[in-house]
C-alpha cells in the first residue's frame, strides 16, 4: 500500500466528508494523494471507511505497560499486569463485570492511588509508526477524571463556583489565572453550558445538565486524557443521548478513556474496548454488542 501515507490500525470511525481532486477531507482528517494514485485510494477509503487511521503526520498514544496494583497492608493484586494503549483523540472502553477492578484501575490511571509496579506515559510515534521520543510521563494534572454520579460532589452554591472550585490553590501568576479564564469560557461553551447562568445552583439543574457541568470542571485545563466513570448511569433517556452526543464532539479534540455498562448506547463511539475479567484482568475484545 505505498500509494498514500497511511497504515491500518486498529478500527477508528471516520466519515468523508469531502473529496476534492487531491485529496479526501474526513471527519478527523485530511488525506492528500498524489495524483497516480488518488482513485486507487478513493476506492479504498470507501470500501474500508471503519478500518484505517491516518498516520501521515506524528501522533502520541497514551500508553499503560505491566500495571499490578496490591492496596498497602493487603495479601492479593486487584489489577494484574495490566496493558493497554490508546491513541490521541479517540475513545476507548473498558468494560466488565462488577467488582472486577475497573474503577481501581481508573483511580490508578488518574494518579489517586500509586501502582504497585508498572508505569503510564505518553509516547509520540512517527510517520513510520516508530517512537520518535522518549515516553513522556503523564502528571495526573494532566488527567481529568468524572466519577460516577459526579453530581453528588457538588460543593457550591454556583455553577461559576464550582467550576472555579480549586482555583485559589492554583499556582501561578496573572498569566495563568487568565488562561484558566479563556479555559473556563472554551469548557463552558465546549459541553454546551453557555445557555445556563452562571448564578444558577447546580443542584438545581437536569441530570444531563449536572454531567455537562462534572465535564466542564474537568475542561478548564485542557487534559491530556479524560476518564470517565459510568457517565450515562442514573440519566433518563434524553439525558443519556445528550451525553453521547456530547462525548461524539468531545472525541474530536481529547482522548477519552471510559467505563461503562451501557455498551449499546456509547457503541457508535468506541474505537478500541477491552474486557476487565475477575482478578484485574485486562483482554482486549470487541464489545458484546
Ligand atoms: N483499598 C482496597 N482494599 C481491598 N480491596 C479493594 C480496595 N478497593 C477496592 N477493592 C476491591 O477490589 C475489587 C475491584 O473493585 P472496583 O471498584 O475496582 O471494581 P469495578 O470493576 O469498578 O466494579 P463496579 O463495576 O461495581 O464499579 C472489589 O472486589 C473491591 O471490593
Amino acid at each position: 500500500m505505498g500509494c498514500c501515507s497511511f497504515v491500518c490500525l486498529a478500527p477508528l470511525n471516520f466519515q468523508i466528508l469531502e473529496e476534492t481532486s487531491s485529496s479526501i477531507i474526513t471527519s478527523s482528517s485530511i488525506l492528500k494523494f498524489s495524483s497516480s494514485s488518488l482513485d486507487r485510494c478513493k476506492r479504498f477509503y470507501r470500501r474500508k471507511p471503519n478500518a484505517l487511521k491516518l498516520v501521515s503526520s506524528d501522533y502520541s498514544c497514551f500508553e499503560v505497560k505491566g500495571i499490578n496494583y496490591r492496596p498497602p497492608g493487603t495479601q492479593h493484586n486487584l489489577l494484574n499486569d495490566v496493558n493497554f494503549s490508546l491513541h490521541e483523540k479517540s475513545l476507548g472502553l473498558i468494560f466488565g463485570r462488577s467488582g472486577s477492578g475497573k474503577t481501581t484501575l481508573l483511580q490508578l490511571l488518574a494518579g489517586l492511588s500509586k501502582p504497585t509496579s508498572g508505569s503510564i506515559y505518553i509516547q509520540r510515534y512517527g510517520e513510520d509508526g516508530n517512537p520518535n521520543q522518549s515516553p513522556e510521563h503523564l502528571p495526573p494534572e494532566r488527567v481529568g477524571i468524572v466519577f460516577q454520579f459526579p453530581e453528588r460532589y457538588f460543593l457550591a452554591d454556583t455553577v461559576l463556583e464550582e467550576v472555579t472550585f480549586g482555583w485559589p490553590r492554583q499556582k501561578g501568576g496573572i498569566q495563568f489565572k487568565e488562561q484558566l479564564a479563556l479555559g473556563l469560557q472554551r469548557a463552558i461553551n465546549s459541553v454546551g453550558l453557555n445557555g445556563i447562568s452562571l448564578d444558577e445552583d447546580p443542584h438545581a439543574l437536569s441530570g444531563g445538565y449536572k454531567r455537562r457541568l462534572a465535564l466542564a470542571i474537568q475542561l478548564v485545563q485542557t487534559p491530556d486524557l479524560l476518564i470517565l466513570d459510568e457517565p450515562l448511569a442514573g440519566l433518563d433517556w434524553k439525558a443519556r443521548a445528550d451525553v453521547v452526543k456530547l462525548l461524539k464532539y468531545l472525541k474530536k479534540e481529547l482522548t477519552l478513556l471510559v467505563v461503562s455498562h451501557d455498551l449499546k448506547e456509547l457503541s457508535s463511539l468506541v474505537d478500541q474496548s477491552w474486557r476487565m475479567e475477575m482478578g484485574g484482568l485486562l483482554k482486549k475484545e470487541p464489545m458484546p454488542v
